[in-house]
């Protein structure tokens, strides 16, 4: 486990005294593009904001976060700036919340450009012009003298992750990067994403409720439910064969389809998101599982290994067979 970039392990968050993540275990290696899926509520932004140390101060954190070899939680706070602001960073779903409307977006970018390297300011801002190319902005000089209402969701999506470039990660937290833009305007920052990540040997935790997004960008998909990961499995046998009944709704549910250019967003599946302050008894998920048995309702069922190599979170799973979406 000692070569992975990312690893989180049997991490519990309680904000004001409220459980929202359990027992959360994952690992992310240096280069790899992970998907990180579930509905609404099931704790993929907390799971974000608890590795960037954005939690807020009534937040309670047990477990270990390490990241290249640094324990996250333990580390001194010059340790963390560091990382943090070098190593480590994250986008936003709403681009345009993230940018101030005040400023022209060069501003905000030489400030984060200053904050970083201590260059002069004709430097600054050739490398912000760079980094504005290098996100497939055109005319970039020009760019920089704009105010985000005369650039598109997409562009200030652009734009964010050029900021979230200047220091260099090696991780890209993108917490649903493409969920406010149009259909052909995601697929295009899933390209530049996909870039990144091969050119720069980025590693990014990309947090989608999108299976197609996730399919296309992602070699591994987690899934959350109830803030726990119920399945960590390669995205093709994912597809192919479901080994968790959740996951198993989740793309029995959707619309996906991996030839057409739909949005492929699932639809919801039958009965309510448990909650994760008062969980069910048994496995978390067994009200809405069509394939309980009465141990479901008992046994607390734990993330074991399954036949693909991969980690499900089910009792039953080598027993099931479960149908995926067709290739
Ligand atoms: N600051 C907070 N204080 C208390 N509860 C919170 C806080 N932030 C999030 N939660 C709760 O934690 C749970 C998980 O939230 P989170 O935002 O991580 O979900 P998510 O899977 O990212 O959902 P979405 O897709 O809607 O963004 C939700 O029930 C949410 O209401």
């Amino acid at each position: 486990m000692g070569d992975h970039l990312l690893e989180v392990d049997q991490l519990h968050l309680a904000i004001g005294g409220t459980p929202l993540l359990a027992d959360l275990s994952f690992t992310v290696a240096e280069g790899e593009v992970v998907g990180l899926v579930g509905e609404s509520g099931s704790g993929k932004t907390l799971t974000g904001l608890t590795v960037m140390g954005l939690l807020p101060p009534e937040a309670t954190v047990e477990g270990t976060i390490t990241f290249a070899g640094t324990d996250l939680l333990t580390a001194s706070p010059d340790q963390l700036r560091r990382l943090r602001g070098n190593e480590l960073s994250m986008i936003f779903q709403e681009p345009r919340a993230s940018l101030h409307p005040a400023r022209p977006v060069g501003r905000q970018i030489l400030d984060v450009v200053a904050a970083h390297e201590n260059v002069p300011k004709a430097q600054a801002v050739d490398r912000a012009c760079d980094l504005l190319s290098q996100v497939g902005l055109p005319n970039p000089r020009r760019t920089l003298t704009a105010y985000t209402h005369e650039l598109s969701g997409g562009m200030c999506q652009r734009i964010m992750i050029a900021m979230a470039l200047v220091c260099r990660p090696r991780l890209l937290i993108a917490d649903e990067p493409t969920t406010a833009l149009d259909v052909t305007i995601q697929a295009q920052i899933i390209d530049l994403l996909h870039r990144l990540a091969e050119e720069r040997g980025l590693a990014v935790l990309l947090i989608s409720h999108n299976l197609g997004v996730v399919s296309e960008l992602c070699s591994r998909v987690i899934t959350l439910y109830c803030g726990q990961v119920v399945s960590d499995t390669r995205t093709d046998n994912l597809l192919r064969r479901p080994r968790h009944p959740y996951p198993w709704a989740l793309l029995q549910a959707s619309t996906v389809d991996l030839d057409s250019d739909d949005t492929r967003e699932w639809t919801g599946i039958a009965g309510a998101p448990a909650n994760p302050a008062r969980p069910p008894a048994g496995c978390r998920f067994h009200p809405r599982c069509p394939h309980r048995r009465d141990a479901c309702v008992e046994a607390v069922p734990d993330l074991v290994p399954d036949d693909d190599n991969g980690l499900t979170r089910c009792l039953r799973h080598r027993e099931l067979e479960l149908t995926g979406v067709p290739a």
